[in-house]
């Protein structure tokens, strides 16, 4: 038997869970949470064997601690951790999204020779808690490992296999190189977003009915501003000198782009937008993040009742499995867009023609 202890069941921590209950063979899960109800609900929906009472008194009993709270409540928990008499040969770990600060407060314990592994899957959503847990969160996502010292090589491995039912590519990165990495790809973009809501809400702050006038520019730019605030608080404030700096350069783009407007630059603007579209063109149709390799189709979807039903039935008749189904975009009386997923490039052909003779159109690639 493997005792893992789970701290922080929401959406890491109970994907997570769910994957090793089902993956890790004799795998024993111990939850908590600051929150009774998603314990109370973990445990109800198997996600996890038992309710821990706290994790000074569960640690001790742990083969594997994962810390899946907010990054303050993990760097608490390492102290929490450090007064703990803990089993020889425990692995910790954590999903913080941020790692030089959490390393560098895991000090306290690996000076005690225990092993510390920090960890971060790239993969997530805006929902937060255990009811938004999904076994196939991580699937072919990458999961970055950072162990706190050199010479874990054997725990490292072991903590791979104990991770390894979620399908996640592990990545070893040091703790500086996760932080800049991060910083651009997840950190910068969460700030963008929440700064784009924000503008709306003062420039409709006379008319606040008219952010349902949003179509699909301002929604895929904006999910991830429904994010948990606390969470994105920790985030930034962890990793606070490279999101300043990437601000900083953000800000100065943002400047040279209102300069070729002043001065009517076209010229300018078309190499802007054009460096722009062929970067962004080369990580589609992959699903950024996770799942690469997967085939998406965008069709028009008339606004009736029955229209996505008879989709998925014309599909399913002609043989054909959907990874994912994603409406993307609806408006009231006109076509809105449906996203379907499929494993292979044949199967997205394929799907494209029995869709054409229900005259419902692909709208883009
Ligand atoms: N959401 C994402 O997209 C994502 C992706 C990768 C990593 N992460 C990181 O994983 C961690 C968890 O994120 P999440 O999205 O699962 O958040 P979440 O809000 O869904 O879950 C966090 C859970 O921790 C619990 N909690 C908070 N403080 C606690 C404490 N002191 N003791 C015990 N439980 C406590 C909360 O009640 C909640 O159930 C964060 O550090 C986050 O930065 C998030
Ligand atoms: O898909 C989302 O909603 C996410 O925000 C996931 C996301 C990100 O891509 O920024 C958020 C935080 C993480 O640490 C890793 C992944």
């Amino acid at each position: 038997m493997v005792t893992i202890v789970i701290s922080g069941l929401g959406l890491i921590g109970g994907s997570l869970a769910l994957n090793i209950k089902e993956g890790v063979a004799g795998a024993y899960l111990i939850g908590l949470d600051k929150n009774q109800t998603s314990l109370t609900y973990a445990k109800n929906t198997g996600v996890i064997d038992e309710i821990g009472t706290d994790l000074a008194t569960d640690a001790p009993r742990a083969d594997v601690i994962i810390l899946a709270t907010p990054v303050t409540a993990i760097e608490a928990a390492f102290k929490i951790l450090a007064k703990c008499q803990l089993k020889s040969g425990v692995i910790v770990t954590d999903t913080g999204s941020t790692k030089l600060q959490v390393i560098q407060a895991a000090e306290v314990l690996c000076e005690q020779g225990v092993t510390v592994i920090g960890g971060h899957p790239m993969a997530g959503s805006h929902k937060s808690g255990v009811r938004a847990a999904d076994r196939d969160l991580f699937r072919s996502a990458y999961y970055f490992l950072v162990p706190a010292r050199a010479n874990l090589e054997v725990p490292l491995q072991y903590l791979k296999k104990i991770l390894a039912p979620t399908h996640a590519k592990f990545l070893q990165i040091t703790p500086a190189e996760h932080d800049h990495v991060v910083g651009v790809l997840s950190h910068l973009p969460h700030m963008l977003a929440a700064t784009l809501v924000n503008e709306t809400t003062s420039q409709f702050k006379d008319s606040p009915t008219a952010l349902r006038l949003a179509a699909g520019g301002f929604k895929d730019m904006t999910r991830i501003a429904s994010s948990d605030p606390e969470m994105w608080s920790d985030i930034l404030l962890t990793n606070d000198q490279t999101v300043r700096d990437l601000l900083a350069d953000y800000v100065m783009r943002l400047k040279q782009l209102d300069q070729a407007i002043a001065v009517q630059d076209k010229a300018a603007l078309l190499t802007y937008f054009q460096a722009a579209k062929v970067t962004r063109d080369s990580i589609t149709p992959q699903r950024a993040g996770a799942i690469p390799g997967f085939y998406d189709l965008f069709v028009n979807i008339p606004d009736r009742a029955g229209a996505i039903a008879q989709v998925t039935g014309q599909l399913a008749a002609g043989g054909l499995q959907l990874v994912n189904l994603q409406i993307l975009e609806t408006r009231e009386e006109i076509n809105g867009i449906l996203q379907l997923t499929f494993a292979s490039e044949a199967a997205k052909e394929k799907a494209t023609i029995i869709l054409a003779a229900i005259s419902i159109a692909e709208v883009r690639a």
